[in-house]
């Protein structure tokens, strides 16, 4: 579990660090200068011959000469400017020939900014930006790899890109101009806490310029994992890869009377806290203590299909909490589609369940812990069985058909929903519930900190009164109160093989059979997407839904191992 601080947040730990007299401001800014170059030699240890030569490793020729060693460093107008001129000093040190562009006006350098800028001046020149534009770095050494890196904005992007960088960009982007790819197509592009033009908290595009390589401070911000819908670029996409690097605020200062406070202050408003990255690194620790303190009863849950020919989404979440471990799990089906289930399936126990008053009388029996409505349903049996569901405030997931069925009038879903219930929309079904906060979400973004996918998540859920998850490759789940995680299959995690018919219904399951097993329904959720995206990384491409829950015992064995 990793956490994900916004700007706000970011800054009030930096003047939080500052103001205790541990750090300065400067001393940070070192820090993430020479974090940025460890991370760099990391990336590509050839870049780095003296730690090649100490290795005893032969160093590659190509490089060693201080000739081939070449940077150009672009800074902005704030402090991730000055991380860069930290860099480009760093660098220089190292023997390398830097070449530094600057991005606007010295006077109204932030003060550690501007002392960095006066080391790097005393050095070398500062290039004004429009050097850039009649120079081409790459003119006099055609051979020569360069690393291009990004310090222009961060964390204090407000608006769009400047449309001069966005060119000039291109001009460096091998991507973007095909003979500078095939002359020299490997260049390396890296970028100092963010590729400048995305939005650190919401991931979203202002004019963002990709990059091979992102070396964010002290902890993963929201934008680094939320995949944007807009423009060209998202957050994950123009970040490609991430790397954290420690700047010394260490978990002593997060903890410290002083930084909560802080945290608190700022993010009152919007209830911003801090969102977790990755929900549970072991759900082993919860299902063994779950499994020692009910032995003998592991919940059971009801899953409801839809009439004949509609029956497999539902089969398919049960096989899913039955896998996940549920004790028990019945299939109510309306008589008409009785005989077809019963066909397929083995383990799992069927119930006619016609209508709200069969519905009713099924829920007589205590034991029933856990229901799941939607996959496969329909909207007419849905919003007749919703209501008798949400009546007896057991623990619910609503999913897919009993979400749309509701879209004409969400208000009647949303005054019976209770604390128990899961809603798990997509895209779409999450637009169809909630259109002012979708629209809000989709609208093109013009002023930073953009609303996030994050934003549009806590406010749903807060609606709503309930555990909302919104699907994606970045899914988001949020309480009611405000707690919230991001849980990005991106990255190393990525498996877009998962997004196969019926992958959503198997989901629903898995968190029905957790809800069954006693999980609180936000850790419900968060186990769940974590576990499905474990289960499709591991089968791996050629993934249908039938294999999710199959292959689960394998990463449940793993994760007891
Ligand atoms: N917090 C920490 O703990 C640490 C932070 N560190 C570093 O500081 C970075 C944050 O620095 P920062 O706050 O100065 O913001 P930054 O991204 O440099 O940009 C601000 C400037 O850009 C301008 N500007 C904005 N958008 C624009 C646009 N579209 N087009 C044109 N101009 C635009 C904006 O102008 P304004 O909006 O004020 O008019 C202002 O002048 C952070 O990412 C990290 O690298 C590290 O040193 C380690 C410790
Ligand atoms: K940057």
């Amino acid at each position: 579990m990793s956490e994900l601080l916004t700007a706000a947040q970011m800054r009030a730990i930096e003047q939080a660090a500052i103001e205790s007299g541990d750090v300065t401001g400067l001393e940070l800014m070192e820090r993430a200068g020479q974090g940025v170059v460890e991370a760099i030699f990391e990336e590509w240890p050839e870049f780095d011959c003296v730690s090649q030569d100490a290795g005893g490793q032969p160093p590659d020729l190509r490089h060693i000469s201080g000739q081939m060693k070449r940077a150009v460093v672009l800074c902005g107008p704030g402090n991730n400017g000055g991380d860069g001129f930290v860099v480009a000093r760093l660098l220089h040190e190292r023997g390398w020939q830097v070449e530094v562009f600057f991005y606007g006006d010295a006077e109204k350098l932030p003060p550690d900014a501007r002392v960095n800028y006066e080391r790097w001046s005393a050095l070398r020149e500062v290039m004004s930006w429009g050097d850039l534009h009649i120079r081409d770095a790459y003119e006099d050494d055609e051979e020569c790899q360069i690393l291009v890196i990004d310090a222009l904005f961060g964390t204090g992007l407000t608006r769009m890109m400047p449309t001069d960088t966005s060119e000039m960009w291109s001009g460096f982007m091998p991507s973007a101009m095909a003979h500078y790819s095939q002359v020299r197509g490997a260049d390396k592009f890296v970028a100092i806490d963010f590729p400048s033009g995305v939005c650190s908290d919401s991931g979203k595009d202002f004019g963002a310029l990709p990059t091979h390589l992102t070396v964010t401070f002290h902890s993963a911000k929201p934008g680094h994992y939320l995949v944007s819908d807009g423009g060209n670029y998202g957050g994950v996409t123009a970040c490609n890869k991430v790397v954290v690097k420690d700047i010394g605020l260490g978990h002593a200062d997060l903890g410290d009377r002083t930084s909560r406070e802080a945290l608190v202050a700022l993010t009152g408003e919007k209830r911003i806290g801090r969102v977790v990255a990755s929900l549970v690194e072991s759900p082993s620790a919860y299902l063994e203590k779950w499994s020692e303190e009910h032995k003998f009863s592991h919940g059971h849950a009801v899953i409801l299909s839809g009439g004949p020919g509609k029956t497999g989404a539902a089969r398919l979440a049960a096989r899913g909490a039955l896998r996940i471990g549920a004790g028990l799990v019945t299939l109510g089906v309306p008589p008409a589609a009785q005989q077809e289930v019963a066909c397929q399936i083995t383990a799992l126990m069927l119930q006619r369940v016609g209508d709200a008053q069969a519905f009713e009388k099924a829920l007589e029996d205590q034991r029933l812990n856990a229901l799941c409505l939607g996959p496969g349903m329909g909207f007419e049996r849905a919003r007749e069985l919703v209501p008798v569901a949400l009546r007896s405030r057991r623990a619910t997931v609503l999913d897919a058909d009993a979400l749309s069925a509701f879209s004409e009038d969400p208000e009647t879903l949303f005054e019976r929903l209770h604390e128990q219930v899961v809603l798990t929309p997509h895209g779409g079904e999450f637009a169809r519930l909630f259109p002012d906060i979708a629209a809000q979400l989709h609208a093109p973004p013009t002023k930073g900190p953009a609303y996030s996918k994050v934003d549009a998540t806590r406010a749903a859920a807060a609606r709503a009164g309930c555990t909302v998850l919104f699907k994606g490759a970045d899914t988001v789940i949020a309480s009611a109160e405000g707690t919230c995680a991001v849980h990005a299959a991106v990255y190393d995690r990525a498996a877009p093989w998962l997004a196969t018919a019926g992958s959503g219904d198997v989901l629903a399951g898995f968190i029905t059979g957790l809800l069954a097993r006693g999980f609180a329904p936000k850790m419900a959720a968060e186990s769940a997407a974590w576990l499905h995206v474990e289960c499709a990384r591991a089968f791996g491409p050629g993934l249908i839904a039938e294999d999710l829950p199959e292959i689960l015992p394998k990463i449940l064995h793993k994760l007891d191992g």
